[in-house]
């Protein structure tokens, strides 16, 4: 079986380093019979998003040797996401998703099972990469695809904290892939090693049993994070650290599918907090941006550029 391959030899790391699955998307808009086609996947949702902020970013994941992997590797290399450190598995494919519209929201039916992400081994993993970065970010969906791959994320968390890079982490929570059970031990292991740990009040709710967006914060305080968002949809975010918690409303918005918004505030946070070190005001400017991301179909296409999240922040409450 042929092995897989690295894009070409990695020289430095970008700021912003993400792990996990891309997943070529089908969407089918409401009222409509066809598929839009697209893009998707948590984590390079999450490094595009920060590269349409002007982040420095790259990706480590694996992709087929087919059409949907070209695509990624093509829609990074127009995004600027660096994907020197992505592999490309001869024999296995590329993740793809379809997503649906119902009554209470998206809906998301995966072909993932035996993907080239699902593939890696912590073996592969770059550790010069992921020490070189100012912060790596990974999610709950990246280690939920293989126990494999669930290795590598903690190869990655452990080398980053040892190397002294920031550690974010978003809950993601995906039913389909994995049992709570798993889900819940996995994700609180690896809250416990992040600096940023980002979930939803739906999360948190399934992983906690609290439906508070307080109780859920000092919940994921008291694993270790230094700074918790629990994003709550149309209200914003609730940002908490040890000394100080505050609820950032969400930007005024006509939403018409929300896949995508999550990571957009993930990719929107980063790049502002590597800024401003201000997590208050990256969470501001971060829920304008996964706002926007809600007025369009698809994950990637309707991510705002920096220029219109700064408008937005001018003009819309
Ligand atoms: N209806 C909405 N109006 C304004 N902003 C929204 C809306 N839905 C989502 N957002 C923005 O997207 C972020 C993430 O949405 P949320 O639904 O909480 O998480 P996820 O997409 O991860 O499930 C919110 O914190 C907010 O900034
Ligand atoms: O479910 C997965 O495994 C995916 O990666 C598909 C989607 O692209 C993201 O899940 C979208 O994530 P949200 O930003 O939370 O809407």
């Amino acid at each position: 079986m042929p092995s897989p391959t690295v894009q070409s030899p990695v020289t430095q790391s970008p700021d912003i380093v993400c792990i996990g699955e891309p997943l070529f998307e089908l969407n089918q808009a409401k009222g409509s019979e066809a598929f839009l086609p697209g893009h998707g996947g948590d984590t390079s949702n999450c490094a595009i998003a920060a590269a349409r902020q002007g982040a420095s970013v790259g990706y480590v994941t694996a992709v087929g040797a087919d059409n949907f992997g070209q695509s990624f590797l093509d829609l990074w290399k127009k995004e600027g996401v660096d994907f020197s450190a992505v592999k490309i598995d001869p024999a296995a494919p590329t993740g793809i998703y379809f997503v649906t519209h119902g009554p209470e929201g998206h809906v998301f039916s995966y072909r993932r099972a035996g993907s080239a992400a699902s593939r890696m081994t912590p073996e592969e993993l770059s550790l010069g990469y992921i020490r070189g970065a100012k912060v790596i970010h990974t999610s709950g969906i990246s280690q939920a695809i293989s126990s494999q791959a669930a290795d590598l994320v903690f190869k990655a968390l452990k080398t980053a904290r040892e190397a002294g890079v920031l550690v974010s982490y978003d809950t993601n929570l995906r039913l389909r892939l994995w049992p709570i059970e798993r889900a819940r031990a996995v994700i609180h292991a690896a809250a416990a090693l992040a600096d940023i740990l980002k979930t939803s009040s739906d999360d948190a709710f399934e992983l906690t049993g609290e439906k508070d967006a307080d109780k859920i914060a000092d919940f994921y305080l008291g694993l270790g994070p230094k700074i918790v968002i629990v994003t709550l949809g149309a209200d914003g975010a609730l940002v908490a650290t040890k000394e100080k918690r505050m609820v950032i409303p969400a930007i005024a918005v006509k939403p018409v599918d929300a896949t995508g918004a999550g990571d957009t505030f993930d990719g929107a946070f980063l790049t502002e907090y590597l800024r401003s070190k201000d997590a208050f005001a990256a969470a501001r400017y971060a829920n304008a941006a996964a706002g926007l991301a809600t007025e369009g179909y698809g994950a990637v296409a309707p991510m705002p550029t920096r220029s219109d999240v700064e408008a937005a922040l001018l003009n819309r409450k």
